[in-house]
């Protein structure tokens, strides 16, 4: 009989979802759990490795030679029953490793950083490395650090095994220390001290009076300092006497600067309050339905989604809601706040890696029973969930575009099975796909026709650029949407502006020979940054200088392309002297908290106009704001995507919906190249429904998904033949297998070819039922893992967001 445990082993090139089989060792055998981490010897060196345990077994049997686990990083499990079995159903739907699925749902400060470090085992006469252990016989190493003569020399003496490399696993996982402070006088004995004090020793008094007022209680040395007026020297001192014992606490970083305003629910009208009533009853009968909450922009989807939350807390269970991470505004974050209190926890990429950590933390210690989150939060380790929300279901974000590729929606429903609990997803503008499971009926319907208060949508009108440019010269402001403005500033109500900008938007070229600066790695242009002065890939990171010269033909004709919002804004100022502008884009809102507060001022009626790129479409709610313009509507419709139209409608439907919120009434102007483009047409009448129907159409003639299924396979290398020909080869494995109504597009180059000095193939199936298509895809998995050691890497997408 032995004690084993099966592990998932973290090891990056040699991936497979089989656990790996360890002796568990005796001193470890009481305190390891299932879903606790542990660190284990791998291969045949002394490399050692993070794993998750599996499975445990006491009584287990092994013939051969077993390894033992070496240590373990954790006191309690990090991953329960449930989440260890949705990796492994994860990795199947996903195309993807066990191990990086369970990476995934953990903080990035549980991921396990390996350090190299040499042990010196021999007496070696080269005195350039000798020194390397002056201090100590194991150091740290990071090769970058030596140079290529040293670096020869060490892997020499290993080889005579007068040195050793080990692999280390660090654990990052820290939580925060502060100095905590515990009475250790009592009673008679304060007063003895009291009255032994000289009668000016007041801070020594009041140190005194505080203990006998709590003489239980423990308080961090900062809080008492602050909270008390009382300086650190006369804490030292009491310490000294033993009125404290001072240690050492555990603190949860706080993230929440502000404090919270608390609000109340509201009264529901009659459409909130049928949805808070059907959701209510799946949770009350344990059942998993998924709703499709579509409500046009301000009629209260999120008082429906706070209330259908308060139920399942009443039940004693626990809420999750997920919001795209740009419409993770201080707006929605207060609203949840000001609901629940403290039991919230708020996942979002604002917080700094130790914050994260111990947010997760609260809520896996069950103090927090309500979890706030863009996608991650998805894997949050709440138990017993009573509901799952998603607001903006259609949005982008809740897709990873990285292994693994899971999209946040099916995650939200395998949990709610699970936990037999409903998921609402919530949308002015659902995704086609959910709104086609919704009339099929496998998602049950709420509509919210109306905005809160009956107040009507926006009007919206449509102006044709090409007209204006004529007349006015002018690209970015129409005269109608610049008078428009100024009338707002004059009765002093606000205006929104969104500038619709992709990546590329601000490029240079030159006048002269039409050169455009591109990044040496990858087939894309540079961007332009004006507040670093530099040039920027948005792909690899790779910057540099602005030229003043063309590096082609040396002229200086060279300028600006595409409107950045630096320029809008610089131009709009020219345009309206005394309009008070705020800016918000990357390059405003990428130090902490500058999102929040520039949306604060807003709020607060310091600006006339907020103008932004797509982050302001969504979510936001200002009762001041009573016009919209968008300035360049055509862009998301120029992208090589059939979901194109319905991103644009989208897009233009949410920032329209940003104005005429509260008692005064909207106007929305939409400026475009292209006003006779159904997508425009439709988004000026705001009718979903309407548009829904219209695209459906076209994808059912194209052949598109919802009618369609989908797959992209892509493979990269460095050397642009052998990844053609890697997708040559499993184009001939998929058309053996495949049936006859399954289309495949490709092999063919991506649209961007080479990113990162890799090029990349692809090939994209379509189908309706393909019964043996999964297990095809799993085969081409393993088969090409070997490869990835070589530098070439096949990556199996399902249903892709976007196919170039
Ligand atoms: N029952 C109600 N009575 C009064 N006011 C309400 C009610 N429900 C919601 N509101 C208010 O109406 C406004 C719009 O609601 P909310 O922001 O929830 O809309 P939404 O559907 O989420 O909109 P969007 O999709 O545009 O973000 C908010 O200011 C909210 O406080
Ligand atoms: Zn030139
Ligand atoms: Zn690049």
């Amino acid at each position: 009989m032995l004690n084993l445990a099966k592990i998932i082993v973290d090891v990056p090139t040699m991936q497979t979802n089989e656990p790996y089989t360890y002796q568990i060792p005796d001193f470890l055998n009481e305190q390891l759990e299932k879903g606790m981490r542990v660190i284990v010897p791998f291969g045949n060196g002394s490399r050692k490795v993070q794993g998750i345990i599996w499975e445990i077994n006491h009584d287990g049997k092994f013939d051969g030679k077993l390894k033992a686990i070496e240590s373990v990083m954790d006191l309690e499990p990090v991953l329960n029953d449930e989440l260890l079995l949705m990796s492994k159903w994860m990795a199947n739907k996903t195309f993807s490793f066990q191990i990086s699925c369970i990476l995934t749902m953990l903080p990035s400060v549980m991921r396990a950083k390996y350090q190299k470090q040499l042990k010196l085992v021999d007496d070696i006469d080269d005195e350039n490395v000798a020194k390397i252990f002056s201090k100590s016989k194991i150091v740290d190493f990071n090769p970058e650090e030596f140079n290529k003569d040293i670096l020869r020399k060490i892997l020499s003496l290993k080889k005579k095994n007068k040195i050793e490399i080990k692999y280390n696993v660090k654990n990052k996982a820290q939580s925060k220390k502060i100095l905590g402070l515990k009475p250790n006088i009592f009673d008679n004995d304060i007063d003895k001290e009291l009255s032994s004090l000289r009668s000016n020793a007041i801070k020594q008094k009041n140190i005194l009076y505080y203990i006998r007022d709590y003489p239980n209680k423990i308080i961090s040395q900062r809080k008492l300092c602050k909270k008390y007026d009382i300086s650190e020297s006369a804490v030292k001192t009491a310490v000294n006497k033993g009125w404290f014992k001072q240690f050492q606490m555990e603190a949860y970083r706080n993230p929440y600067k502000q404090p919270v305003k608390r609000n109340y629910p509201l009264k529901l009208n009659a459409d909130q309050s049928n949805a808070v009533i059907q959701v209510g009853n799946s949770i009350d009968n344990n059942n998993s339905k998924v709703f499709l909450l579509e409500g046009v922009t301000g009629s209260g989807k999120t008082e429906v989604y706070l209330q259908a939350m308060q139920k399942a807390l009443a039940m004693g269970k626990t809420a999750l809601m997920l919001v795209p991470e740009i419409a993770l505004t201080p707006q929605m974050a207060n609203r949840v706040k000001g609901r629940f209190g403290d039991r919230v926890a708020m996942l979002h990429s604002g917080l700094s890696n130790g914050e994260k950590y111990d947010e997760w933390r609260r809520i896996n210690n069950g103090e927090a029973d309500v979890v706030v989150g863009a996608r991650s939060a998805v894997f949050a380790p709440l138990k017993n969930i009573g509901l799952i929300i998603m607001d903006e279901e259609h949005d982008t974000s809740y897709k990873q575009d990285d292994t693994p590729r899971y999209h946040t929606r099916d995650v939200a429903k395998w949990r709610a099975k699970y936990y037999k609990c409903p998921v609402i997803l919530g949308s002015a503008t659902p995704s086609l796909e959910s709104r086609a499971r919704a009339t099929k009926g496998v998602y049950s319907l709420i509509r919210l026709p109306h905005r809160i208060n009956n107040q009507s949508l926006p009007d919206v009108k449509i102006i044709d650029m090409k007209n204006e440019l004529i007349n006015s010269g002018d690209e970015d402001f129409s005269s109608e949407l610049l008078s428009a403005i100024r009338n707002r500033i004059s009765k002093g109500e606000q205006t929104v502006l969104m500038l619709n900008r992709r990546g590329y938007s601000s490029f240079i070229m030159c006048r002269t020979c039409g050169f455009v600066l591109k990044c040496p790695n990858c087939d894309i242009s540079l961007t332009l940054h004006m507040d670093t002065k530099t040039m920027k890939c948005h792909y690899c990171g790779h910057e540099e200088p602005i030229p003043y010269k063309c590096p082609n033909c040396h002229d200086k004709k060279i300028r600006y392309y595409g409107t950045g919002t630096q320029k809008v804004q610089k131009k709009l100022q020219k345009l309206i002297p005394n309009a008070q502008i705020i800016r918000m884009d990357v390059d405003t809102t990428r130090r902490k908290g500058s999102h929040e507060r520039l949306l604060q001022e807003f709020g607060q009626g310091n600006a006339d106009i907020l103008l932004g790129t797509q982050m302001i479409a969504k979510g936001l709610d200002f009762p001041n704001v009573t016009l919209v313009g968008v300035l360049n509507a055509d862009t998301s419709l120029d992208l090589p995507d059939f979901r194109s139209s319905e991103k644009t409608f989208e897009l233009l439907t949410q920032v329209s919906g940003r104005a005429g919120r509260a008692e005064k009434e909207g106007l929305v102007y939409i400026q475009t190249f292209n006003p006779d483009n159904y997508a425009i047409q439709l988004s000026r009448q705001q009718d979903y429904e309407k548009f829904y129907r219209t695209e459906m159409n076209i994808r059912h003639i194209t052949n598109y998904p919802p009618y369609y299924f989908t797959v992209k396979i892509t493979a990269s290398d460095i050397n642009e033949s052998k990844a053609a020909a890697k997708m040559f080869e499993i184009s001939k494995i998929l058309k053996a297998k495949l049936s006859d109504q399954t289309i495949m597009l490709g092999p063919s180059p991506s649209s961007i070819l080479r990113i990162k000095n890799k090029y990349y193939y692809q090939i994209i199936i379509k189908y309706k039922n393909e019964p043996s298509l999964h297990a095809c895809l799993e085969y081409i998995l393993q088969h090409y893992q070997k490869d990835a050691q070589k530098g070439l890497y096949v990556n199996i997408d399902p249903n892709p967001l976007n196919f170039m």
